[in-house]
């Protein structure tokens, strides 16, 4: 299946992903002076209830923090969507060196790590159906600054040692997904896609303006997992970013002046 190396990357992707090269794909570069401020735009409201958080997994791409999703108890609402979707997981995306590792871009200008909270649109009846729906998916993504180590992050990389390998999970209660968003909800928006396969253009993409800190030693934390199995030739979990993607047209909008 599909991976981030030179055989099975971003670049091949669209082989056995055709939307690879469709209208609304991600990450983009964001350039700030080209987009337009909309005062239609909702502040955004995140509802993140600490007691729902259920595990934490290595999927063999990345790592994520799952959610119970089967009740309206870490929500997203406000912002550019309308009707709540629910949070489902969070995960990271990073590079093998402090010098690249995000998705998105800004002026270029590549962050060493990026955060995905993944929301569905309960319009629809689960995570599954509504991934194939233009409006069925909300991502906050947040960027991560290199600076002064994080407490409340340490607290998700302190499960790593448990889930080095691909398939490993393990409880991950009582985590707080508030805790790793800045104080601005400050944000640019656009119609994009998921960023891996199957790259389904079903995501209003929320990019937070304002970075949160990572140190250096905590970046070697997340590049300690290994995109490898038990028993597989080791290969550690790194540069696991899709690099920007043509804009084709589309207009990204900011919620502040
Ligand atoms: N990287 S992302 O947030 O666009 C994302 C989220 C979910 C899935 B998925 O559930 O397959 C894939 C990519
Ligand atoms: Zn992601």
């Amino acid at each position: 299946s599909w991976g981030y190396g030179p055989s099975d990357g971003p670049e091949k992707w669209c082989d056995g992903f055709p939307v690879a090269n469709g209208p609304r794909q991600s990450p983009i570069d964001i350039i700030p002076g080209q987009t337009s401020y909309d005062s239609t735009l909702k502040p955004l409201k995140l509802k993140y209830d600490p007691s729902n958080s259920t595990d934490i997994l290595n999927n063999g791409h990345s790592f994520q923090v799952g959610f119970v999703d089967d009740v309206d108890s870490s929500t997203l609402t406000g912002g550019p969507i309308t009707g709540i979707y629910r949070l489902k997981q969070f995960h990271f995306h990073w590079g093998a060196s402090d010098d690249r590792g995000s998705e998105h871009t800004v002026n270029g200008i590549k962050f060493p790590c990026e955060l995905h909270l993944v929301h569905w649109n309960t319009k629809y009846p689960s995570f599954g159906e509504a991934a194939s729906e233009p409006d069925g998916l909300a991502v906050v993504g947040v960027f991560l600054k290199i600076g002064a180590a994080n407490p409340r992050l340490q607290k998700v990389l302190d499960a790593l040692g448990a889930i080095k390998s691909k398939g490993k999970q393990t409880t991950f209660s009582n985590f707080d997904a508030k805790t790793l968003l800045p104080c601005s909800l400050d944000y640019w928006t656009y119609d994009g896609s998921l960023t891996t396969p199957p790259l389904l253009e079903s995501v209003t993409w929320i990019v937070l303006k304002e970075p949160i800190s990572v140190s250096p030693t905590q970046m070697g934390k997340f590049r300690s997992l290994m995109f490898s199995g038990d028993g597989e030739a080791p290969c550690c979990m790194q540069d696991n970013y899709r690099p920007p993607q043509p804009l084709k047209g589309r207009k990204v909008r900011r919620s502040f002046k």
